[in-house]
């Protein structure tokens, strides 16, 4: 029999399921090396945020085929570490986010109220009507930031208590903010304008320290800050430093840089701050929720049969995923550029699967395009399982069209895709059934295999063009690794795909346009 090790505290309904199959183990508050002692016995690992699986312990875990993430966020897993042993990565994206929009809208409430304070005062025996006169949040303007599943939540609750709603979220459709009565704004607006500010964004490179001294300085001064989303989109010294300056008067915090919480000004800052300890997401039917969805899954990938919402590997077929490996990481690599070079919100994706690939059994390609294309904005959490539906919340079009007749390459992918910097399109096939290349860019012909960082600008064919362009880099300390120029006709327009070594320095790319010909340059990161 199966052996699951279930490490942080999970609802009842979750073990009695894991019981149909496996022998279960609740093992909770242990020290890293203590699971890593234990975890070799294992095949499965049931966790919530406490335990943070890193390398070490997957490495140690020889039997581990699964591990379930009871909750959303996988950041305290060691995804790639996982994904290159080969163990599925699970979690449940959607049993908890009630419970976390709820617990948003609380935090709001009680920071407007000074619930938490007032009631402590009063079981302390005083009576001080005067220390705790709030404000209220009827027509007051709620900015929200990620307009996601959470987001959305808290969206359609604040709309109904009366709030004006912004919203920043570089990967929804206008359309789609406009469906939940949001005007979608640029974040300095929404910075500027909102008396509550509820971030509800995964923490990524672009996301952390978001809120910081500079963006707190552009807030009014009676704005409130609600994060239950992650530590660390906070700078939360600057935080500290905002409420007790008053230049804003408020937040409430649910998630911190570090979990759980040390020694910290902020708990020093009185009836301004609300701080909660990673509250979101408990609930009894959240919790419900999380261990049914999880355990589920863990059952499921110990007899033998596919996850439905794993993070690091497709929920498909096992033979055709084998047939149609190869290109669908051509087609999430085009996704992932096209959606770079159409600058986020992309409102219209449209998929042309030509040669042999113009079947019907190629559908799952379609489905890397969209996970490809979301990568900016999900990173790991958009997966084989959730892209379809990930997309079509954001408010994408997704056009498929299949050409049997297009025979340059054995089978080849087009993309087309319109977003915030227009309507651009790639085109990429395999070379000896495996090594993706870029075959087109925006109409003009190319022949390059996709790097980390790349380069694209269009600009009028002419001598002189390309070396003022490399010195320009050079004078940045940008190396080029290869360099290549598309074009339909002599001297007419073209393009140039260019690998560089490191990503490009900011501002370079306005420069980069002021040089003469050169008309438009996008950077993309793969
Ligand atoms: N406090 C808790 O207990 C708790 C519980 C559940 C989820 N969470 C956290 O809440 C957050 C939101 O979860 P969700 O389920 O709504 O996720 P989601 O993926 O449905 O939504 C996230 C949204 O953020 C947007 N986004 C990504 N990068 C952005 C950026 N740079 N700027 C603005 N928007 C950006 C995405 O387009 C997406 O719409 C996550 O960080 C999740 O881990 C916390
Ligand atoms: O990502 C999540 O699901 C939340 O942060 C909840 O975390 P928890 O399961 O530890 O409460």
């Amino acid at each position: 029999m199966s052996k699951v090790l279930v490490s942080d505290p999970i609802d009842q309904a979750g073990i009695d399921i894991l019981s149909q199959v496996a022998t279960v183990d609740v093992k909770t508050g242990l020290k890293p090396a203590e699971l890593i002692e234990i975890i070799g016995e294992y095949d499965a690992l049931m966790i919530r945020s406490g335990t943070r699986v890193t390398q070490e312990i997957i490495e140690a875990g020889t039997q581990l085929k699964i591990i379930g993430r009871a909750g959303v966020g996988v950041d305290n897993v060691d995804v790639p570490a996982a994904t290159r042993k080969g163990i599925v990565v699970v979690n449940s994206p959607e049993g908890n986010t009630i419970a976390a929009a709820e617990h948003a809208l609380a935090m709001m409430l009680s920071l407007s109220r000074h619930i938490p304070d007032a009631n402590a005062s009063v079981k302390k025996g005083e009576w001080d009507r005067k220390t705790f006169v709030g404000a209220e949040v009827y027509k007051k303007t709620l900015g929200v930031v990620g307009l996601g599943k959470i987001g959305s939540h808290v969206a359609n609750v604040a709309k109904a208590m009366g709030m004006k709603l912004l919203a920043y979220d570089p990967f929804i459709s206008t359309e789609r903010a406009e469906q939940l009565g949001c005007q979608l704004v640029d974040l300095d607006l929404l910075f500027q304008q909102a008396d509550y500010i509820t971030l509800h964004i995964p923490k990524t490179p672009e996301t952390t320290n978001l809120i910081n001294a500079k963006t707190l300085g552009k807030m009014k001064p009676t704005a409130r800050i609600i994060n239950c989303a992650r530590g660390g989109i906070i700078d939360e010294a600057a935080l500290a430093a905002a409420i007790r300056e008053g230049k804003i008067a408020g937040a409430a915090l649910d998630v911190f840089d570090s979990e759980p919480l040390g020694e910290s000004e902020l708990r020093s800052l009185g009836k301004d701050i609300i701080l909660t300890p990673h509250l979101g997401a408990s609930t009894t039917e959240a919790q419900v929720n999380v261990a049914i969805d999880v355990a589920e899954q863990i059952r499921d990938v110990l007899l033998g049969l596919p996850a439905r919402s794993a993070v690091n590997i497709p929920g498909l077929g096992p033979d055709v995923l084998e047939e149609l490996k190869p290109y669908m990481q051509l087609s999430e690599t085009l996704g992932n550029l096209v959606g770079q070079l159409a600058g986020g919100r992309v409102e219209t994706l449209t998929v042309r699967l030509q040669g042999e690939l113009a079947t019907n059994k190629s559908q799952p390609l379609v489905v890397a395009a969209l996970k490809g294309l979301l990568y900016q904005a999900l990173r790991e959490r958009v997966n084989y399982v959730n892209a379809t539906i990930e997309a079509k919340e954001r408010g994408i079009r997704v056009i498929e069209t299949r050409d049997a007749s297009a025979r340059d390459y054995a089978g080849s992918i087009h993309l087309e895709a319109t977003g915030s910097l227009g309507t651009h399109s790639v085109t990429g096939a395999l070379l000896g059934d495996k090594e993706i290349h870029l075959t087109d860019v925006d109409g003009f012909p190319i022949n390059v295999p996709p790097s980390k960082y790349m380069l694209f600008t269009l600009h009028r064919d002419m001598p002189g063009i390309i070396g003022k362009l490399g010195s320009l880099l050079g004078s940045f300390n940008v190396n080029i690794a290869s360099m290549q120029v598309g074009r339909k006709i002599v001297r007419g327009d073209a393009v140039m795909a260019l690998s560089i070594d490191d990503p490009l320095p900011d501002g370079i790319l306005d420069e980069i346009t002021k040089v003469p010909g050169i008309r438009d340059a996008y950077t993309v990161t793969l």
